[in-house]
């Protein structure tokens, strides 16, 4: 890290990003150019001293709900989301090297030749090497989601905070989305986000982060250098369980 750059907020984070982040304008799958424009925002965080692990979705590919409200048996669908988030893991993991970074992709599910299982002594091993570790396969259970893996291989893998990239830049007050004039908050607490029902991340993976004392920082990765501004207590973003509102 340059002696001239300021402290950053959080020294080691898990990034969360959803599958769907990867599909850039398409309807599914990755988008190349979006694909690299996120690695190029993660080996920025990673050149000002960032140590960075990271947990995908498997949105852009496949959701076990969406089989199992087809009539598809729910195991096996969660099963498949799971596996969709190893595809994006690799294309993460891939798209990291060729920026220059030193990236592992480690799976929840052992698929020893296409990737390193996940071990969390080898993972923090990588960490310290200063390679950026790609936690791929979610928990590895059924019935889980890859908010709640983010909650917990942040716990496990001693993060300083959880950072939970969206399509919205923060919690509002409603989903944005659907609510034009709903009003972004700067800082929360974990107690107001579930009492509330923001509906940002799933209950568990709040509740998880909670009981770790691990804030989440909701931000956006639209705009490029998004994850580099908010390290650094810039931009907008909103902080849930900081300092002042656990
Ligand atoms: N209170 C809220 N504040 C902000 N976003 C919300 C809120 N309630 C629901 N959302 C929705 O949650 C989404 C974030 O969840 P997720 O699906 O994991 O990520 P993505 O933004 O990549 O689709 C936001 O894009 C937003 O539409
Ligand atoms: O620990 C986990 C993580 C994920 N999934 C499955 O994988 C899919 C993709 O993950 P998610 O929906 O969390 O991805 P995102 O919305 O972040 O793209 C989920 O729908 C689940 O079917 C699972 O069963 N257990």
């Amino acid at each position: 890290m340059a002696s001239h750059q300021p402290p950053l907020a959080y020294q080691r984070i898990l990034l969360k990003l959803s599958g769907e982040a990867l599909m850039g304008p398409g309807a599914g799958g990755i988008d190349v150019a979006t694909l690299n424009r996120i690695a190029s925002d993660i080996a920025e965080a990673v050149e000002l001293g960032a140590e960075v692990c990271l947990v995908v979705g498997g949105g852009n590919i496949y959701r076990g709900l969406a089989g199992a409200a087809q009539g598809m048996d729910r195991v096996s669908g969660d099963f498949m989301g799971m596996l969709a988030t190893v595809l994006n893991g690799l294309a993460l993991g891939s798209a990291l090297e060729d920026k220059g970074c030193s990236a592992r992709v480690m799976s929840a599910i052992p698929m020893p030749t296409v990737c390193e299982p996940f071990i969390r002594p080898v993972a923090l091993q990588h960490l310290e090497k200063g390679r950026i570790v790609v936690l791929a396969g979610g928990t590895g259970n059924p019935f889980f989601t890859t908010d709640t893996a983010a909650a917990l291989r942040a716990a496990e893998m001693n993060c300083n905070a959880l950072f939970k990239a969206t399509q919205v830049d923060g919690v509002y007050t409603a989903d944005p989305k659907l609510v034009p004039d709903a009003e972004r908050y700067d800082a929360l607490s974990f107690h107001e986000v579930l009492e509330k029902d923001l509906r940002i991340m799933d209950g568990p993976a709040i509740a998880l982060a909670r009981d770790n004392k691990i804030p989440i920082v909701v931000f956006s990765l639209k705009e490029k250098g998004g994850l580099a501004g908010v390290l650094q207590g810039r931009g907008a973003f909103t902080t849930i369980g900081g300092e002042l509102t656990d």
